[in-house]
């Protein structure tokens, strides 16, 4: 199982928690979020980490010049971005990145109920489904969804598991992991529940999450 640590801000904390080596960091590009990235730079850090741009109903122009700026390889879309705008937004970025490739990620937020019909026009389009808290907020709520629903998931398209997870929920997570509602998670995304002010990760709280590997039983046989 993947890790994604989400909203990071501030210079040295970004070293740090790449330090801990997540699958990827995200950087999101919301100003009315706290966690808004409006720094300049992205420290060096290992190419290992998939550095991902987050944005919210953000035009093509915009998000490609943030790729071209912090380097990004996937593109977490956090709106009611259409599946045409995620093809285009492939398109864009192959013609300008001939020999690249671009994960795009895109979110659904749930909330007691999900239409898994409105995933279909995205399979062809994007790499990645997200499964978010709906919630007052784009993003960033806090607070889990029941995963339950994700046992009614029709797709064979890899999802990240994200929405308020926190060391609270490793248990949960376990049992989760376990059961084929998890079939086709591939990593779970972590945000304000490991901060000590928005943006600002806790790396010891990140360290003990990730001493669970929360190895799936397809993991556990690949292995
Ligand atoms: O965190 C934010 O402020 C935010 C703003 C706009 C779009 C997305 C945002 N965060 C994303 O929300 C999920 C879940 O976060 P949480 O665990 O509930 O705090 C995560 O993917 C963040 O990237």
């Amino acid at each position: 199982m993947k890790l994604k640590v989400c909203g990071m801000k501030y210079q040295d904390n970004i070293k740090a928690v790449a330090a801990l080596q997540p699958d990827y960091l995200g950087f999101i590009f919301y100003e009315k979020s706290a966690r808004n990235f409006d720094i300049d730079s992205i420290p060096n850090i290992s190419e290992a980490i998939i550095k991902t741009g987050v944005f919210v109903n953000e035009t093509i122009d915009n998000i490609m010049d943030n790729i071209s700026k912090f380097k990004f390889k996937a593109v977490q879309l956090h709106g009611n971005e259409s599946p045409e705008f995620c093809r285009e937004l492939k398109e864009v970025f192959k013609t300008n990145n001939p020999n690249k490739t671009l994960e795009i990620i895109k979110v659904f937020s749930i909330k007691n109920d999900f239409n898994f019909e409105g995933l279909k026009p995205y399979e062809v389009v994007c790499d990645y489904f997200l499964f978010d808290t709906k919630g007052p907020l784009p993003g960033g709520n806090g607070y889990t969804f029941d995963w339950n629903i994700l046992k009614s998931y029709p797709s064979t398209k890899p999802f990240f598991l994200s929405g308020g997870i926190g060391l609270e929920e490793v248990e949960k997570l376990n049992e989760f992991i376990q059961s084929e509602a998890s079939k086709y998670c591939y990593a779970i995304d972590v945000n304000s529940q490991f901060e000590d002010a928005p943006g600002l990760k806790n790396s010891d709280k990140l360290k003990a999450f990730k001493t669970h590997k929360f190895l799936s039983a397809q993991d556990v046989q690949k292995s």
